[in-house]
């Protein structure tokens, strides 16, 4: 920067010398000075605004050069970083093309910015496994805002330590084994038989609406804040589902977009459970029927941890998680049963052993807890669905230590973004892996919790706390389905994945009675 100034100078003076206006050597000095400076000023402004934008452009694209050890990866383009590409639907049950790509050019750990984050994307079932173990030692739960935004700042999901476990043991007493058998096992079974009972009526049945509306949600909704969703239309329902579709949407929150469609829900939402905490919590004695007389009575305990937005988001997080993912596992299901009559066979022998062993009534008799986890197939067909419809596609956290992985380090803070679809994925672990094969179950271990190549449910500290619940709706679902009924397939079916999976047409289909 400094050779250019001089060759100015000495040019000039030679100028000077020459001219008939010679000055003095003295004036001829500071009138130099003053026209460097003159000159100066704005070529060094230039270069500095060129260096800076260099390096901003350079930071975008490629990251801190100063940090060698950082993944490979891209920023994208200023602002959308590879949002729009994240977003891109796909219509295979392959990896999805973004993190295909980026495999193949950067290998199963790099860098990208996706809404306004920049993450770490871990496509590494090594890395991904540690990061739901070491939760809470090297990572830490962490959701983008958009998510936040939609699931409530004081979620379980933004709890830590001691609070996030309370909040998990309070949950486990609706969703833990004790009361899944006694409780759960008889209601999900009464709800399945009188859906399925409803469907015969109909000329066209869409499989996720329908086992959502009631069989799902409903029960849910009832155990939780004993609302009957039926008598109100399913005013609830939708409430909810437009959340959901806004989830894993563009978080942009104006009219006509489908963020704002959830966050209107959202609000629709929480504005009833807070006048049904109102009213509850002034009534002057009353027995305890449902989740939120649990949840008042341990936010009325002198020393409880919870507070009032707390038990509301808690609420609002369990009617959420319970609104869409078991009845987009039933759907993905049943479209796999259909295109596979040999499975569908299996699955019918297996349920109609249960049948003769207990000499049941189809109609009435309830499936035991001993029956309900002898339907060995049925769990394969479960796990094999959820491996390949990844329902929830992604995973978040942050370190909150620096992270050493192969020749990389992760920053203490980065945000990093697990693909569990990866795992799901992997054709060394599963050959052929985006066909649906339940019998490649009999040959792997199903995971009681999270495992690192299957992680569908999770892992760790924040293994989801309804999977249990979730698998057992399927199975009773699907017990109740084969015994009695057959189906065709009337229209959709069609499954596309934004990266969430959706059926864009539904799935349609006919109930008939068994021959
Ligand atoms: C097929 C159905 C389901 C799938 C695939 C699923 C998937 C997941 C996954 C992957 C997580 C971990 C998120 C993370 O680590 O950040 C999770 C957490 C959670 N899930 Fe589920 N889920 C399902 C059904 C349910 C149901 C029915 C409920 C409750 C009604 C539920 C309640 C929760 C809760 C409360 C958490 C947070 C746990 C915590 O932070 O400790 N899920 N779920």
């Amino acid at each position: 920067m400094v050779l250019p100034l001089q060759a100015t100078t000495s040019t000039y003076l030679t100028c000077m010398k020459d001219s008939k206006y010679v000055l003095s050597e003295h004036r001829l000095i500071s009138k130099i000075g003053m026209d460097m400076d003159y000159l100066a000023a704005p070529v060094f402004v230039t270069l500095a605004l060129a260096t800076l934008l260099l390096r901003l452009v350079l930071r975008w694209r490629v990251g801190e050069l100063c940090h060698p050890r950082l993944p490979p990866g891209s920023r994208g383009l200023p602002l959308f970083g590879e949002t729009l590409e994240f977003f891109t639907a796909s219509p295979t049950l392959e990896l999805l093309p973004f993190f295909k790509r980026r495999l193949e050019r950067y290998g199963p750990i790099f860098r990208t910015s996706l809404v306004g984050e920049d993450l770490i994307v871990s496509l590494d079932p090594e890395l991904s496994t540690r990061v739901l173990q070491e939760e809470e030692r090297a990572f830490q739960i962490w959701y983008p805002p958009s998510f936040m935004r939609v699931l409530g700042a004081d979620s379980i999901i933004a709890a830590l330590g001691p609070l996030h476990r309370h909040i998990r043991a309070l949950m486990l007493r609706l969703f833990g084994p004790e009361s899944l058998r006694l409780v759960l096992l008889p209601d999900v079974q009464r709800s399945a038989r009188a859906e399925l009972r409803s469907w015969l009526r109909l000329p066209d049945v869409e499989v996720r609406a329908a086992t959502s509306r009631q069989m799902i949600f409903g029960v849910t909704a009832k155990k939780l804040i004993s609302h009957d969703d039926a008598a109100s239309e399913g005013s609830l329902w939708k409430c909810f589902d437009a959340c959901t579709s806004g989830l894993l949407a563009f978080p942009l929150c104006v009219p006509g977009t489908a963020f704002y469609r959830c966050m209107q829900g959202r609000r629709r939402v929480m504005k009833m459970l807070k006048e049904q905490l109102g009213a509850r919590r002034n009534e002057p004695e009353r027995e305890g029927v449902d989740f939120f007389d649990l949840v008042i009575h341990e936010l009325d305990k002198p020393e409880s941890e919870l507070n009032e937005n707390m038990a509301l988001d808690l609420l609002f997080l369990m009617l959420f998680a319970s609104h869409e993912t078991t009845s987009i596992g039933l759907t993905v299901i049943l479209k796999f049963l259909t295109d596979n009559p040999k499975a569908l066979q299996e699955l019918t022998e297996e349920h109609e052993n249960v049948q003769k062993r207990a000499g049941a009534d189809p109609d009435s008799d309830e499936i035991t807890w001993e029956e309900y986890k002898s339907m060995k197939f049925t769990s394969h067909v479960i796990h094999e669905a959820l491996r390949l419809a990844n329902i929830a596609p992604v995973v978040f956290r942050k370190t909150i230590q620096d992270v050493q992985i192969n020749d990389y380090t992760i920053p203490q803070g980065s945000k990093v973004m697990i693909c569990s679809s990866a795992a799901h994925l992997n054709p060394k672990v599963y050959e052929n892996p985006s066909v649906f094969n339940p019998w490649r179950w009999k040959d792997i271990l199903e995971p009681v919790g999270g495992s690192k190549n299957f992680m569908a449910f999770g892992g760790g500290l924040r293994l989801c706390v309804g999977a249990d619940f979730a698998k057992l709706q399927m199975a009773i679902f699907l017990h109740c389905l084969v015994i009695k009924y057959r189906w065709e397939a009337i229209s959709g079916g069609t499954m596309m994945f934004y990266p969430g999976l959706r059926f864009p047409d539904g799935f349609h289909i006919k109930l008939l009675p068994k021959d």
